[in-house]
């Protein structure tokens, strides 16, 4: 059976729900797409339900999101690939991985907890890895007091100005993920709501279609009688079917024989577009998350950089202890993480709470550039937030 190409009707952008665990972020991706499944005034949107999301059968025995699930939906004006993060602390790794990719985040806060770990961890990883827009979705709000949900709302605006975020014009919108997807009409309209927001406010992002081709590897499957897939989203540049890539990391180079979004196959995939790449005669064991896929010769990849890093406070879930040069954590940069040793120079020592220049050299060569946002995370917990200020 032959498929139904994608067809570029809308712009297309990646969002996702992230948030503290059990706070409802796959109950309220399963609404959205039931809401809008049934709005069929397009008719494009397929409803996706909870156990479909999570999939796995640890996922379904702990009650848990553990992998990132990607489902797709379309608003009147836009098309969306939205990636259902785990809020669970044991998972960070996976939510770094689905942040990656993101052009705006749709924020899950629990009317009736508020503000938990993850909530605060996530929102400062978000930042990191250049997600620039996010709307809150006060969740369980039909469980919730009023008072104590205006509470909560004024919390997260300010946890969301304290990262940069400009909490005071962020839309914050009371909805319940499980009441909608049950159809009750106050709660589907409280989704509809929650997605005009994301359609106003978040923006449509340049994209660089014409750059170099680059992909953040996300994750590496095996389609049986074809080859070795890679997905992600594409950071920048445009791939047709037939153009030469390398795989950085792998150092392997080859040829895309077949290019997909959400099952559709597509002739040409660009900036922005949520894709599996097709590549010919590689062994699936050679290409990993966190490998980057390019077009050939376009990035050099360094083990050597500088950068600006702030220390997490104690208070923030940081280190209690200093750290000195010599500190041997693992650097979150775009979809990998790489062990690296830091340098602190003169200054020798980084207390929680300061801001610092550092010199790191990676483990292995990984493709650098300036302004480019990385997370440092020790022993399953996030310790630092930087920003690349010169590569070598
Ligand atoms: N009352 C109420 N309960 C909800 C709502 N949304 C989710 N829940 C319940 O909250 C629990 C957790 O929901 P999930 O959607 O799995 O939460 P999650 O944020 O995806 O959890 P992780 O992915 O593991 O971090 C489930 O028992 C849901 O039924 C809501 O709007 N109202
Ligand atoms: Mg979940």
């Amino acid at each position: 059976m032959s498929k139904t190409a994608y067809v570029r009707t809308k712009p297309h952008l990646n969002i996702g729900t992230m948030g503290h665990v059990d706070h409802g972020k796959t109950t309220l991706t399963a609404a959205i797409t039931k809401v809008l499944a049934e709005r069929g005034a397009d008719g494009t949107t397929r409803y996706v339900s909870f156990d479909r999301i999570d999939r796995a059968p640890e996922e379904a025995a702990r009650g848990i999101t553990i992998n990132i699930a990607h489902v797709e939906y379309e608003t009147d004006t836009r098309h969306y690939a939205h990636v259902d993060m785990p809020g669970h602390a044991d998972y960070v790794k996976n939510m770094v991985t689905g942040a990656a990719q993101l052009d705006g985040a749709i924020l899950v806060v629990s009317a009736l907890d508020g503000i938990m770990p993850q909530t605060a961890e996530h929102v400062l990883l978000a930042r990191q890895v250049g997600v620039n827009h996010i709307v809150v979705a006060l969740n369980k709000a039909d469980a919730g007091d009023e008072e104590l949900t205006d509470l909560v709302e004024l919390e997260v605006r300010e946890l969301l100005t304290a990262h940069g975020y400009g909490g005071d014009a962020v839309p914050v919108v009371r909805v319940s993920g499980l009441k909608a997807l049950e159809g009750d009409p106050r709660w589907t309209a409280s989704v509809e709501a929650l997605l005009d927001a994301v359609d106003t406010y978040v923006p449509m992002p340049e994209r660089y279609v014409d750059a170099p081709f680059l992909l953040p590897v996300e994750n590496v499957l095996t389609i049986t009688g074809r080859g070795t897939v890679v997905t992600g989203a594409v950071e920048r540049g445009t791939v047709r079917v037939g153009d030469r890539v390398e795989v950085l990391g792998a150092s392997v180079e080859t040829v895309v024989t077949g290019l997909e979004t959400f099952g559709k196959p597509m002739a040409e995939a660009q900036a922005g577009d949520n894709v599996a790449l097709l590549l010919r005669g590689v062994a699936r064991d050679t290409v990993r998350r966190g490998h980057v896929v390019a077009a050939p010769g376009s990035v050099a990849p360094a083990r050597r950089f500088t950068a600006r890093v702030y220390v997490l406070s104690t208070r923030e879930g940081g280190r209690s202890t200093p750290l000195t040069t010599g500190y041997r954590p693992q650097f979150y940069i775009r979809t990998a993480d790489v062990v690296g040793d830091v340098d602190l120079g003169e200054a020798a020592v980084a207390r929680p709470g300061d801001t610092v220049t550092m010199t790191v050299e990676l483990g292995r060569d990984v493709p650098l550039e300036t302004g480019l946002g990385f997370a440092i995370r020790e022993g399953g917990r996030t310790v630092g937030a930087g920003t690349v200020t010169a590569v070598g």
